[in-house]
């Protein structure tokens, strides 16, 4: 891991005025009566971190006098994961050597997003930047993950305050455009949500099918589907929440008092019940879904729109990994032409 770290030379990172005006900078701890002697030795230390942006960052804003050492964290599949061990606790940091920072900026505005509802616990993200050789990293709170797979009624309390508490006056959307696994997320404001979904959502991804494997069949279908959407809304009072938008069990946690914890997420304003799009690799129960409804309660024609938000996850496991997920996309899209007579 720390050779990783050596790899990370020439300039300083570039964090777009954007992202860095959302993320939270701890203050400098230091520095200010150093001897002169002690200041130029200071001096020649920063010029040489400033081949390493991720160092540089926790030896100064993150209050850090000494990294203690680092190692590699498994579990994604898109980035590189990392714990640094410092005197001032652990970082968490994730790399990805090909990618530009719009990818970590983007988690990084819904990490802090959903940090600042106050409801249910998330990682605060500290710094966004470019890594020299072209790749980018996301420095962020380390969070120590207990053992149980956490409690289901908690999880589904938290995770409808956060919906009950972030709404937003621009519509449905995100300040930025952000991806779903590795595809792009649109995320322009739009002011009703059923053209959101239909175009930015199932649009987006049946024109990915068409675009990618040349599937006239699903992408025809899928766009009569869309046509046809709005009676399933009906009796429905639709507002944007914030969503996590990467709802599966790969992040969600629960730290060591054994609350709660969610991770890395897509996010953006919604109708609450798209956050259950991932429940085919959740594993939410009857506890969960019974405390979410105590605070969020359920609407009318809840069960008819479940596959409708599965749908949007089923298509981009499609454009993803191929043809393994296609049968579920399309059998959706029939069931729901069969539904509406469409
Ligand atoms: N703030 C954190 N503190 C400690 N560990 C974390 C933190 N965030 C994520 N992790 C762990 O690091 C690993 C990788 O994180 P993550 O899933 O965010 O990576 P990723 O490559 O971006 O994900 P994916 O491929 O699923 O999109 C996971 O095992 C996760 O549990």
């Amino acid at each position: 891991m720390a050779a990783n770290v050596a790899l990370l030379s020439a300039s300083s990172p570039s964090t777009s005025a954007a992202a860095s005006s959302f993320l939270s900078r701890r203050p400098l701890s230091r520095g200010c009566a150093a001897s002169p002697r002690r200041a130029s030795s200071r001096l020649s230390i920063m010029a040489a971190l400033g081949d390493d942006p991720i160092r540089e960052w926790i030896l100064t804003e993150g209050k850090a006098m000494q990294i203690k050492g680092t190692r590699s964290i498994g579990g994604g599949c898109i980035n590189s994961a990392q714990r640094y061990d410092t005197d001032a606790g652990p970082f968490f940091v994730k790399t990805n050597s090909r990618i530009g920072p719009e990818m970590f900026e983007g988690e990084a505005l819904g990490l802090k997003a959903m940090y600042d509802t106050k409801s249910i616990r998330v990682p605060l993200p500290y710094k966004v930047g470019s890594l020299p050789t072209g790749g980018s990293f996301i420095i962020m709170e380390f969070i120590e993950f207990g053992r149980s797979r956490g409690d289901q009624s908690a999880l589904g309390r938290k995770l409808a305050e956060m919906h009950k508490a972030a709404k937003s006056d621009k519509g449905y959307g995100f300040h930025v455009d952000n991806t779903i696994g590795s595809t792009p997320q649109i995320n322009t404001w739009t002011a009703d949500w059923i053209e959101f979904y239909s175009k930015h959502r199932l649009g987006y991804q049946l024109e990915l099918a068409s675009r990618r494997y040349g599937d006239s069949a699903i992408y025809e279908k899928g766009q009569r589907l869309i046509k046809n959407i709005r009676p399933l809304f009906d009796g429905a009072v639709l507002e944007p929440c914030l969503l996590h938008g990467d709802l599966w069990s790969g992040n969600i946690s629960s730290d060591t008092k054994g609350d709660p914890v969610i991770l890395d997420p897509a996010c953006y304003y919604g109708h609450n019940e798209a956050e259950f799009g991932m429940s085919w690799c959740a594993g939410f129960g009857g506890d969960f879904y019974n405390a979410y409804f105590q605070v969020m309660p359920k609407q009318p024609g809840f069960e008819k729109r479940r596959d409708l938000y599965l749908l949007y996850h089923y298509l981009n496991h499609y454009n993803l990994f191929g043809s393994g997920y296609r049968s579920s996309a399309m059998s959706i899209i029939e069931d729901y032409l069969h539904l509406l007579a469409a």
